[in-house]
């Protein structure tokens, strides 16, 4: 089958030749105001959006990463959270994603409850159990622990995560990556995340989750978490002079403390675009699921790629006007790497 990546210029000179990259997608969704459009900002611009309004239909933003020497485009598909603005687009959200993020606020445990909603939408638009899945929790810096009976536990959402096959991180769109420094050194607060993380990483280790195929290797080993360890450092360049991005974490070498973006893109991103890029690079073949979970069971044959997706249009026979068509996608550049 044809790698559903496609290239991402289309002509024929010599230079835009060698400029093609190809794309993977990844699909945000949550609920209204947990933050996917600060977090898609955040990622490609390298900075807190210093305004934002409800996303109407989807916004696209884009990220260059190198995975194996090749750059690797991810096309971030900032979804609306608003069900009047999301309507007649849900399909378009959903066909040929590379990897969906689940995003909650942390500091609104309706938004973590309302998660079962989102992913029953992925099962009604047959996204396979092969695709990768991660939960963000964002907003932790607003984490009051004199008020954790407010916020969503973490055990808690990383239970949840295990048992849907997810990973799970915890991340702040807002707090600089040098604010993070700085209160991992006075608070602790950073390597309390941390070692949430590694803990994912050796509770994976020891009870491996039996998800299908071998990207959960990728996503959950400390191992493989090294491997990618490089790639999410590439992604994780400073995109302005002003953003000193320089940490990692996972016990990956080079520190901990850009959980920021550290636990979005290094964590989950790049791990996804590393799954994805192989599976339709032919070393992980995509195929269907050895033991197919319960739910799996319900879910139509997955369908790792089929052609590429960087211009929705709503189908012909959806006569529903609104939102607009997205025929020419809003895509913000991202900042050179
Ligand atoms: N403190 C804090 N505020 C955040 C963070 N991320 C987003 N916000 C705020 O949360 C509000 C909603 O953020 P958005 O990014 O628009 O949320 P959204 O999920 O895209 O919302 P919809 O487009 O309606 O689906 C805004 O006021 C942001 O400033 C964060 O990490 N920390």
């Amino acid at each position: 089958m044809e790698s559903s990546l496609e290239f991402s210029s289309s002509l024929g000179s010599v230079s835009s030749l060698l400029s093609r990259h190809r794309t993977f997608k990844v699909l945000m969704i949550g609920d209204s105001g947990v933050g996917k459009t600060c977090l898609t900002h955040r990622l490609c611009a390298g900075e807190f959006p210093s305004r934002v309004e409800a996303t109407i239909g989807v916004d696209f933003r884009e990220r260059t990463v190198e995975i194996d020497g090749e750059n690797i485009k991810l096309q971030l598909w900032d979804t609306a959270g608003q069900e009047r603005f999301r309507k007649s687009m849900v399909p378009h959200y959903y066909r040929n994603v590379h990897a969906v993020l689940f995003i909650y606020d942390v500091t609104c445990p309706a938004t973590f409850t309302g998660l079962s909603s989102w992913i029953e939408e992925c099962r009604q638009n047959s996204l396979g159990q092969d695709i990768p899945r991660f939960l963000v929790g964002n907003k932790s810096d607003l984490r009051d622990p004199s008020r954790a009976d407010l916020q969503v536990n973490q055990q808690m959402a990383m239970s949840f995560a295990k048992s849907h096959r997810m990973g799970f991180f915890e991340t702040s769109a807002k707090m600089s990556p040098k604010k993070l420094s700085k209160m991992s050194q006075q608070e602790g607060e950073a390597p309390f995340q941390r070692d949430l993380v590694e803990d994912i990483a050796n509770c994976a280790e020891n009870s491996p989750i039996s998800c299908s195929r071998s990207y959960p290797r990728i996503m959950f080993c400390r191992r493989a978490l090294q491997r990618v360890g490089p790639l999410a450092r590439c992604a994780l360049q400073p995109t302005t002079t002003t953003i000193p991005v320089r940490h990692m974490a996972f016990g990956i070498p080079g520190g901990s403390t850009n959980l920021a973006l550290v636990v979005l893109c290094g964590g989950g991103l790049t791990a996804a675009a590393v799954y994805a890029y192989r599976a339709v690079s032919g070393e992980e073949s995509p195929a269907k699921a050895p033991e197919a979970a319960p739910e799996a069971a319900l879910v139509a044959e997955p369908a790792p790629v089929v052609e590429a997706v960087p211009e929705p249009a709503p189908a012909a026979a959806e006569p529903e006007p609104t939102p607009e068509p997205v025929a020419e996608p809003k895509v913000e550049k991202a900042i050179g790497m």
